[in-house]
């Protein structure tokens, strides 16, 4: 299944032939319950071929690992998938829907959201601000809800609810003693957590995270592992790109390999790890 050009070199054919009997495995296991799919995918930045006949599957309530080299084309897989990005080919199927070109906003209605690698809350606003404008579908935003004969209460009635939620969610992640501290002041682990949070706040049923634990000390990278894991047993299904391959390795069961664009291999941490195209593609210099 690897997606490199019709350019390669005879080497890398012969890995892509034994990447494909490899992912021939890899589909043998049973993604029956995908809730993700992701099928074709092409996207081109003029004349740099970012995403290359990309397609994957995540199966509902998994931790999955997406890894590459830098440039592989993992953050633009991310972005075509949540709608930042149009493909110019492909599809992308959440939950049975086809999502392919919808706009971000209604992507994450779907139940499908993302962290980026640089967290993206309000800095000029408090932790309880940022959490109370992440919600979908706020009835407090639809203002002409709130002039309808008896649905002001309504309103008032779910900002409570967003409101005790938002303050669960902040306990969840250990930061609720940070509610009304201005985001500008947390600490890069702290803005993690609260871009988890806040993703999480929007009740939905996958995340998508891209480097959760960049720049992340020890002790707050085990919080959010916890707090994944805790995710997991809940029943959401977690999409994760990372560097670090210890944490993948140890935390992920199956794990999805890009390289130059498309995918090289997928399978266990353990089938990953023996994978000699892997770890050529790592140690190849493109690291
Ligand atoms: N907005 C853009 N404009 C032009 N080229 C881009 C753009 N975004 C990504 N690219 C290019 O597309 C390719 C894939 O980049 P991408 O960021 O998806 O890789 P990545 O696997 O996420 O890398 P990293 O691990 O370094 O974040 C790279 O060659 C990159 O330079």
């Amino acid at each position: 299944m690897s997606r490199m050009s019709s350019a390669d070199s005879p080497d890398l054919e012969s890995q892509r032939d034994d990447a494909e009997s490899v992912d021939e495995d890899a589909s043998a296991r049973s993604v029956d319950d995908a809730v993700l799919e992701v099928s074709n995918l092409h996207k081109r930045f003029g004349g740099i071929v970012a995403v290359d006949d990309t397609s994957f599957s995540v199966e509902r309530g998994s931790i999955t690992g997406l890894i590459g080299p830098n440039g592989a084309g993992k953050s633009t897989t991310f972005n075509c998938i949540t709608g930042v990005y149009e493909p110019e080919d492909g599809s992308v199927t959440f939950d049975g829907t086809d999502i392919t070109g919808w706009e971000p906003h209604q992507v994450a209605n779907q139940g499908l959201v993302r962290t980026f690698q640089i967290a993206r809350e309000f800095p000029e606003m408090t932790v309880l601000e940022n959490m109370m404008l992440a919600p979908k579908d706020q009835l407090g935003e639809h203002l002409w809800r709130s002039v309808l004969p008896g649905a002001r209460g309504g309103v008032v009635e779910q900002e409570r609810e967003l409101r005790d939620q938002a303050w669960e969610t902040l306990e969840f992640f250990e930061i609720d003693h940070l509610a009304e501290e201005y985001a500008m002041n947390l600490s890069g682990g702290q803005r993690k957590l609260l871009d988890l949070a806040r993703a999480l706040q929007t009740d939905p049923e996958m995340l998508m995270l891209d480097e959760p634990m960049a720049g992340v000390n020890p002790t707050l990278e085990e919080k959010i592992l916890d707090r994944i894991h805790a995710l997991r047993e809940d029943g959401y299904t977690f999409l994760i790109v990372e560097h670090d391959m210890d944490l993948i390795m140890e935390h992920c069961e199956h794990v999805i390999v890009m390289h130059q664009g498309g995918v090289l291999d997928e399978g266990t941490p353990e089938v990953i790890q023996s994978n000699e195209q892997v770890i050529e593609a790592y140690l190849g210099g493109e690291v």
